[in-house]
């Protein structure tokens, strides 16, 4: 039998055994504060160390990436891919070039993938990668550079049926194709499957770009819809202004809902008549500006508040879509007192735990990363589905594939929860639901 005190030790040792790494401590902490009741039911998982082995990656590589500045100088960046767990596929999951990348975030990311990647339904494993470079002010020239020299190590480790990277903070479309054609140079083949995220012209999948944000108004509608409410004439708030944020902000409108402010890291943008999200998309992502420029060219009587945090606005809808711990108990205290009812995790992690502890105790619904955000990757599963059968779906159909993974993660994790006792709950039902499908694959595959 297995008590919350084994659990409590076992969390102990597996925090002990990778010190330093505060985010992925805080990860593994969320899993284990949720799993007891599996653990109980199931005390072959416990027999066979499940948990102590899930949080113990397969495979964690560290390399030097070196490239010439347009100056001519050498930098040094530091690269990461850990690849976490492949019982339901070939690792799956994101690169992030940001300089907060270390290998606790990777590490906390990479964890995280295993359980969102799960509740897809779909055959992928869980890893994640990055790199500590800042693509911030750097030219074309340099990131490409950068994405050269960071293929040049990693192509060594990754294939198609064994561990597919894609996009995150800092790589979308542009880095993604730098990567990809240093990877079929290296490697003389054209290996589509082996990179998603890709461009339409060259193994790309419709959707891909729109799906996190897309699944993520998907999701909290879902949320909103089971407990009797809607998102029609809903005041939402959305933290970021880049991939994820800009899609949800969009499928959000489509749904219904009036998204009034939304931010990046200098501050952010309140705009009442409900933010121009095209205008949004010619700022970010077509010239990488800031988003203090939308004011001055919006028609709408819009603001730009520097330095705060976009929590301090009143909503119904918190979506936090930047990154993770953007959102603290001072800024849950915030939403809670302005009568917010959802909150939905675009991001991955972006609530701290006293924030996630504040949601709970005031029954505001709550839909952590793992599932709220689970249509990026869930799209990138297909879009692998197209390149092995070397075929393209339409927009239409892709959407409609989305939509469908994103209904059905909302209701497992649903009656998960409502079957653990804990009714309401999204997180338990998230992890437990996440878990028992790696545990039962793990599980069959004896000690490996
Ligand atoms: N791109 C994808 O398909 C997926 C991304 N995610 C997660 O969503 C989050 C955002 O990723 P992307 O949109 O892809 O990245 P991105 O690089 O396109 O955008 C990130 C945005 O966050 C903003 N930002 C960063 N730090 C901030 C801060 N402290 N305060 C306010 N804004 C800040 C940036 O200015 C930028 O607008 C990350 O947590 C990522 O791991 C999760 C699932 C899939
Ligand atoms: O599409 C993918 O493989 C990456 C998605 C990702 O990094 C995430 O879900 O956080």
């Amino acid at each position: 039998m297995t008590t919350n005190n084994d659990l409590v030790e076992l969390k102990n040792r597996v925090i002990e055994r990778s010190p330093a790494e505060q985010e992925f401590h805080q990860a593994v902490e969320t899993i284990f504060d949720t799993l007891e009741p599996v653990i109980r039911k199931h005390p072959d998982y416990a027999q066979a160390k499940l948990l102590e082995r899930i949080c113990e990656p397969e495979r964690q590589i560290i390399f030097r990436v070196p490239w010439v500045d347009d100056q001519g100088y050498v930098q040094i960046n530091r690269g990461y891919r850990v690849e976490f767990n492949s019982a339901l596929g070939p690792y799956k999951g994101g690169l992030r070039f940001h300089p907060s990348v270390t290998l606790g975030v990777v590490k906390f990311l990479g964890f995280e993938q295993i359980f969102k990647n799960s509740l897809t339904g779909l055959p992928i494993g869980g890893g994640k990668g990055g790199a500590d470079f800042d693509p911030k002010d750097k030219s074309d020239n340099e990131i490409m550079h950068f994405c050269q020299s960071f293929m040049t190590e990693l192509h060594r480790h990754i294939g198609e049926y064994t561990d597919v990277p894609a996009g995150d903070i800092g790589v979308g479309t542009r880095e993604i194709g730098y990567l990809f054609g240093q990877y079929k140079r290296l490697t003389n083949r054209y290996e589509s499957g082996v990179l998603t995220g890709k461009g339409l012209y060259w193994g790309g999948a419709r959707v891909r770009t729109e799906a996190t944000g897309y699944g993520t108004a998907y999701f909290v509608n879902e949320m909103l819809s089971a407990h009797g409410n809607g998102l029609d004439d809903r005041d939402v708030v959305v933290s970021g202004s880049g991939n994820v944020a800009i899609y949800a902000m969009k499928k959000i409108q489509e749904l219904g809902g009036r998204v009034i402010a939304c931010s990046d890291s200098s501050g952010y943008i309140h705009d009442s008549a409900g933010i121009d999200v095209e205008l949004i998309k010619q700022i970010k992502e077509v010239e990488r500006g800031r988003i203090s420029e939308y004011p001055k060219r919006s028609h709408h009587n819009a603001t730009f508040v520097p330095g705060r945090a976009v929590w301090e606005v009143p909503c119904h809808v918190a979506l936090p879509c930047a990154t993770q711990n953007e959102l603290d108990a001072h800024a849950a205290k915030n939403l809670i007192k302005n009568d917010v009812i959802a909150v939905a995790e675009g991001a991955n992690m972006p609530c701290t735990p006293e924030a996630v502890e504040l949601f709970r105790d005031a029954g505001i619904l709550f839909g952590p990363g793992k599932a709220a955000n689970a249509g990026g990757v869930a799209t990138s599963a297909l879009e692998m589905q197209q390149n092995a059968s070397r075929d393209s779906w339409t927009f239409e159909y892709s959407e409609s594939r989305l939509k469908e993974i994103m209904t059905n993660i909302h209701a497992n994790c649903y009656e998960t929860a409502e079957e653990y006792g804990r009714p309401g709950d999204y997180i338990s039902g998230a992890n437990i639901a996440g878990f028992t499908r790696v545990a039962e694959a793990m599980l069959a595959f004896g000690v490996i």
